[in-house]
């Protein structure tokens, strides 16, 4: 296996958005003042072509996509609800992880392999041997405890994102909305086109654009409370330019189904955590499930009563937070 060095300076030694030159050694350099988004220099790239011919076979040929929906039926995979929505996010995803891939039939593995599967899945592959460790090991200084023993089954999620101008919103600036990832962190590749934007943590409603060709390091809402408050999350969301399309590709590493979301043995925690947290009442498949009703209401993919709608950081923060 190859080993990536990925060191991170002392983050406030790292002035906003800036990036290392090729000689300079951090690899990383934190997109903010704190642990929440860090641009990466990797040296792996996104299959974009690959990915945009994926999409447009999917599209292009409904018996495909509707066997390829059929592993998963609760949900399907390629999700289409910003065609006929236009309050919802106007973007298609297509949702894989390694045990949906392993449901794949092998006629149409073999078909879509052909039609850029084959390179999405050897980058994905490629990119969590190599660099999910060390990302860990990163994080883990941060949070001032080990955060590997809760990932030794490597729980993740890949995504597939096209901003695509063909929705039932067309004029929309709403790609993606709102939101803090849930897991532990994500690692988001882009095409080159902005769109992303984080929140500005001292000042909330104030988001900053993320350049287009940035890869991003973004934590997640199982970080914060692994590390006792240490390791915070970024807001971020994603804009629409009408007319124009952008492709992501996003990795989501989460601690293992079963791990309990209290802070880590021997971390002090920086802010007061909630009863039921601290009681270690939460695991990650629970803590996913009520978090996932939010977050696909707001994709689009799932309706919600009245008196629950709310933003999902909002109902993170009251279940987590004394
Ligand atoms: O497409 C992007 O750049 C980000 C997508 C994202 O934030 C997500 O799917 O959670
Ligand atoms: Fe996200």
């Amino acid at each position: 296996m190859a080993t990536a060095q990925i060191t991170v300076s002392h983050p406030l030694a790292t002035p906003n958005g800036s990036h290392p030159s090729a000689t300079e050694s951090p690899t990383i350099s934190l997109l903010g003042p704190n642990a929440t988004a860090a641009s990466v220099k990797l040296d792996v790239s996104a299959p974009f072509s690959a990915i945009r011919t994926l999409f447009d076979h999917l599209y292009s040929h409904p018996d495909d996509a509707t066997e390829l929906n059929a592993i998963y039926p609760r949900r399907g995979i390629l999700k289409t609800a910003a065609t006929i929505k236009t309050s919802s996010d106007q973007k298609f995803t297509i949702d894989l992880s390694p045990k949906r891939v392993a449901l794949i039939p092998a006629s149409l593995q073999e078909s879509l392999a052909r039609h850029g599967l084959k390179d999405i899945l050897d980058f994905f592959n490629t990119l969590t041997t190599e660099y999910v460790p060390s990302i860990l090991s990163t994080l883990s200084i941060i949070a001032g405890a080990d955060l590997t023993p809760a990932h030794s089954t490597y729980n993740m999620s890949f995504r597939l994102c096209d901003y695509n101008p063909v929705t039932a919103a067309p004029g929309s600036l709403n790609g993606c909305g709102a939101h803090t990832d849930y897991g532990t962190f994500t690692i988001i590749f882009q095409d080159g086109t902005p769109g992303l934007e984080l929140e500005d943590a001292n000042a909330p409603g104030s988001w900053v654009p993320v350049p287009g060709d940035a890869t991003v390091i973004l934590t997640g809402w199982c970080a914060v409370i692994l590390s006792g408050g240490r390791i915070t999350a970024a807001r971020h969301r994603v804009r629409r330019t009408p007319g124009v399309r952008r492709l992501s590709a996003v990795v989501f590493i989460a601690p293992d189904l079963d791990v309990k979301l209290k802070p880590l043995g021997g971390i002090q925690p920086t802010r007061p955590f909630s009863e039921t947290v601290m009681r270690g009442d939460i695991d990650t498949e629970v803590f996913k499930e009520v978090m996932g009703k939010r977050w696909r209401y707001r994709e689009g993919n799932e309706e919600m009563e009245g008196h629950e709608v709310g933003t999902q950081d909002d109902a993170i923060a009251k279940l987590i937070w004394a």
